[in-house]
């Protein structure tokens, strides 16, 4: 769909399957209200899915969107640009916390190439021994054969045709990641010297991730996780939050993969310097996207409106799909329903932005680096909430007697 379709598909939650869930949550055998946030939290998921219980939660996805930043030339973090597509590369062969922890959960990873500024290093495919391998070596698992993988011939068609050159899915190595090259251009300019985008690039990278997301569901996903690579992306996210909550820059503005105090005023500066050159208006949210990107925020954004197009949920990670997320309501009020808060990343933007967006996170475990990996933790939590709508007996079922 294009992105006017997608926001127009996009409707409220439904007010009776929320009651229904509500109602059912009353009659299962244990006390009302002992499962806490996981009760109102499959409570969303049913005004989500129209349905009364809503679908289990599998098969999931996590796609991570991976871009770099013209901004990095301010000395906002000390990694060098190239670490982006180096990790794009560890994604593919399998041994980066989001492969590791898709693993453990039991779902697929796509990345997507929406703007590396280097050269991405494609391992080779899969070794044909490694199917023989027992689940302690990493087995080629859900993320190489399971049903919305990558390698299947949906993406190899390509969701991403609109946004111009789009890759095949590349070889998945064993317990790896598929790849899907949709660069709008190698990376971002500097958002601190003018804006980091044009309207049609933010467009077409938008584009990219509605297309990424209804290619994942239409291979089977019945929930999607947001992820992101790209070295200085959270000063692109700080001033993304910034625009949307508007929370100065210093309470969004947060230490990344850990920089020194130096590191961190420059950036703080960078970020108020951006505030006060591009003005933001928040009733803009493309104009915002188009001042201070990222290409992996937009393809974001875009990714968690068409699941919310698509009426399934979309697990938010770490600051900037955070980010991304505000510019998804912004656009479409309504696809808040399909928001579900994984963790509370360590970024004080990420929980800014969550506050504004009014979602409680899951999982609070102090982590701060992104790829996924807070989304990934909080799935089967949220499988879990599906779950006991499905499977918990009523007292009248169980014959257990009532207060
Ligand atoms: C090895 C490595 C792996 C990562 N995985 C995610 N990030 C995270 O850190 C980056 C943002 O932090 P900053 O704005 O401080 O550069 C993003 O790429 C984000 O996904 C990583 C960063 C590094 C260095
Ligand atoms: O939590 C995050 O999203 C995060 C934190 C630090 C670096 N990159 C991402």
């Amino acid at each position: 769909m294009t992105l006017t379709e997608t926001l127009a598909a996009i409707g409220p939650a439904d007010e009776e399957a929320m009651a229904q869930a509500r109602a059912l949550h009353g009659r299962l055998t244990k006390p009302a209200g002992s499962l806490g946030a996981l009760e109102e939290l499959s409570v969303r998921l049913a005004g989500l899915a129209g349905a009364c219980p809503p679908p289990l939660a599998a098969p999931a996805a996590v796609a991570v969107f991976a871009g770099d930043h013209g901004v990095h030339a301010q000395g906002v973090t000390p990694w060098p640009q190239e670490v982006t597509a180096q990790m794009v590369t560890n994604f593919l062969a399998g041994g980066a916390v989001v492969n590791a922890l898709a693993r453990q959960a039991g779902a697929t990873v796509r990345v997507v190439d929406v703007g590396v500024a280097t050269p991405i290093a494609v391992p080779d495919a899969a070794n044909p021994d490694a199917a023989d391998l027992d689940s302690d070596s990493g087995p080629a698992g859900p993320t190489a054969a399971g049903p919305t993988s990558a390698a299947g011939p949906t993406s190899a068609a390509g969701p991403t045709g609109a946004a111009g050159p789009t890759g095949a899915a590349g070889p998945v190595a064993p317990g790896g990641a598929a790849l899907v090259s949709a660069a709008v251009r190698a990376g971002t300019r500097d958002l601190s010297t003018g804006p980091a985008l044009t309207p049609d690039e933010v467009l077409a990278a938008v584009r990219v991730g509605v297309g990424t997301a209804e290619d994942l569901i239409d291979a089977g996903a019945a929930v999607l996780l947001t992820g992101d690579m790209g070295i200085a992306n959270t000063t692109a996210a700080a001033a993304l939050v910034a625009a949307f909550t508007g929370a100065g820059a210093a309470e969004v503005t947060g230490r990344g993969t850990g920089v020194d105090d130096p590191t961190y005023r420059r950036k703080v500066a960078v970020v108020r310097a951006a505030l006060d050159r591009h003005r933001p208006d928040p009733g803009d949210p493309l104009g915002v996207l188009a001042a201070f990107g990222g290409l992996e925020h937009a393809a974001l954004a875009g990714f968690i409106l068409a699941a919310a197009a698509r009426r399934t949920p979309v697990i938010l990670d770490g600051v900037s799909t955070v980010a991304a997320a505000l510019v998804a309501v912004a656009l479409a009020p309504d696809a808040r329903a399909a928001l579900v808060a994984g963790h509370r990343s360590v970024e004080p933007g990420a929980a800014a932005g969550l506050r504004h967006l009014g979602l409680d996170p899951l999982i609070d475990l102090g982590m701060r680096l992104g790829e996924g990996s807070g989304a990934l933790l909080a799935l089967p939590v949220l499988a879990a909430a599906v779950r006991v709508l499905h499977e918990v007996a009523t007292f009248d079922s169980a014959g257990v007697s009532e207060k």
